[in-house]
């Protein structure tokens, strides 16, 4: 059976090369930070909310409990997602689901946690698709599948999210797009641009 509520994670580890550098979590949209504004959407549907980052975590300022990469080099969001595991496995022992999403994704369903868990019910992994996109790096991951993610990593040098959630059993769970795509990212400065226009557009968002 699902818990109800899981942890969660929000996934600050990468370079953000294509943002110029820095962290793009940090970029302002519509007055506030891409990442505080995830984090208030995470908050009322997880707890623990954790952050994933690497280096000094005080640029971020949210107050979160902050879980660094443990593998070397930047391998990619599975090795954030292994941290995440590992903490919960050692520190909050009765989390058994951890909620995974990226830092750059401002516009995140408020029914996130609870459609991917009823989802998990069966197959005990479930991950996010909009308009026939599949968004993996938003996914609900049993802790106990941690030692079968790290083999992964380390034994196989796996990198493809999306070859993680089809050997964990992960089922697709479909949101409508309108009137924006909840799973929208903003990798670029003219993905912020185009963000912001939309913000202006549905200030509800
Ligand atoms: N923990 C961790 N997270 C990562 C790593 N690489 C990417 N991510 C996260 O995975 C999500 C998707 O990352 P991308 O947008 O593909 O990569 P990025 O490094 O953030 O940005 P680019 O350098 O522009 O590709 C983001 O939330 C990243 O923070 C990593 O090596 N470790």
């Amino acid at each position: 059976m699902t818990p109800a509520v899981p942890a969660g994670l929000i996934l600050a580890g990468g370079l953000s090369r294509r943002m110029g550098g820095g962290d793009k979590g940090l970029q302002r949209l519509g007055g506030e930070t891409i990442l505080a504004r995830i984090a208030q959407r995470l908050a009322p549907q997880v707890s623990p909310l954790l952050l994933n980052a690497n280096g000094p975590a005080v640029r971020f300022g949210l107050g979160l409990p902050v879980v660094a990469d443990t593998l070397p080099g930047h391998p990619g969001p599975l090795a954030g997602i292994l941290a995440g595991l590992d903490h919960l496995a050692r520190d909050v022992p009765a989390t058994r689901f951890l909620l995974t999403v990226p830092s750059d994704c401002p516009f995140l369903p408020r029914d996130l946690a609870a459609r991917l868990a009823a989802a998990a019910q069966g197959s005990g992994a479930a991950y996010a698709v909009s308009g026939g996109r599949e968004h993996p790096v938003v996914g609900l991951w049993p802790v106990a599948s941690r030692d079968t993610l790290r083999r992964l990593l380390v034994e196989e040098d796996e990198r493809r999210m999306m070859n993680w959630a089809r050997h964990s059993g992960a089922v697709p769970v479909e949101w409508p797009q309108a009137p924006v795509d909840p799973f929208l990212n903003i990798n670029t400065p003219d993905d912020l641009l185009a963000a912001e226009r939309l913000l202006a557009a549905y200030p509800a968002l």
